[in-house]
């Protein structure tokens, strides 16, 4: 039986380094790795990032867009990807941000959570404009798989503050709501809940007590986007430990040697773990 999403993620970062690297194939980077931009050239630009990588680096965040910008072919390489992520023995989190109905979120969760699925990662990021009780039975699954989701709750874009720092009827921000349905589901896990939140290293401070999450918050915006590992515990106070700075752009404009991917890479790998530890 395959261990839970908490423990696994745990066991990897504590191996490889808090670092999540995006696998972001921009057209501007395909050019720039001098790759075509067609399915062939997606392929070598994503598998040879997790060729160079793999055996450093704890997460993969392959970025769906631009997979699915490419059809079928496209997802015929995500799934190449995902595979090639398992077998380096490292944590995939499909950025797909998802959210539905419930009976389609259902159908989400069989595509990306399920065992035997041919695109299911070990994570996978979603939405929660259709409300974050739509997530009941994804996050079932996800812990029946050993597997965990990502909602999004202060994301690192300048436009998501109007609508994520809203105040409900009750008084709480949305991105308050989101979190205090994800502790519930993370109450009681050990080392860490399957329910993760996305909160980007960009933001103003959240004035918002994640500690009692009890779960993974990945923290993308690290680098083209102007966050710096060195901030994170300005943003995050007492639940920097919780976590997981993502860069995409950041690491992937240094190559396509390996060497050089390899080198930004664990520079900040080792600058996250050092912010991140108390
Ligand atoms: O709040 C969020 C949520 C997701 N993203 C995604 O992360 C990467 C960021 O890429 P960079 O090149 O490191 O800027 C991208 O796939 C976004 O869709 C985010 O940026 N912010």
């Amino acid at each position: 039986m395959t261990a839970p999403y908490g423990e696994r993620l745990t066991a990897a970062v504590g191996e490889r380094g808090a670092l999540c690297v995006g696998v972001d194939p921009h057209p501007g980077l395909l050019d720039r790795w001098d790759l075509p931009r067609d399915a062939a050239g997606l392929e070598r630009f994503a598998r040879g990032v997790v060729e160079a990588l793999g055996e450093t680096v704890a997460v993969f965040k392959p970025q769906s867009a631009f997979f699915e910008a490419y059809g079928s072919a496209g997802i015929a390489v995500l799934e190449l990807v995902l595979a090639d992520i398992a077998q380096a023995g490292a944590i995939s989190l499909l950025d797909v941000k998802r959210g539905d109905i419930g009976s389609t979120m259902d159908a989400y969760a069989a595509a990306y959570l399920a065992d035997g699925s041919p695109l299911a990662a070990d994570a996978i990021t979603v939405s929660p404009y259709l409300g974050v009780e739509t997530f009941a039975a994804t996050a079932d699954l996800a812990d029946q798989h050993g597997r965990g989701l990502y909602v999004l709750a202060l994301t690192s874009n300048p436009e998501a503050p109007a609508q994520q720092r809203a105040r409900t009827a009750a008084g709480f921000s949305v991105a308050e709501t989101v979190l205090d349905w994800a502790a519930a589901r993370n109450a009681g896990a050990t080392p860490l809940g399957s329910v993760g939140l996305v909160v980007g290293a960009t933001i103003e401070p959240p004035g918002l007590d994640f500690t009692r999450l009890n779960g993974s918050i990945l923290a993308p915006g690290v680098g083209a986007q102007g966050g710096e590992p060195e901030h994170l515990p300005a943003i995050f106070g007492a639940a920097t430990p919780l976590v997981l700075p993502s860069a995409s752009r950041e690491v992937l404009s240094a190559g396509p040697d390996p060497d050089a991917l390899r080198r930004v890479a664990t520079s900040l790998a080792n600058r996250s773990t050092a912010a991140l530890t108390p």
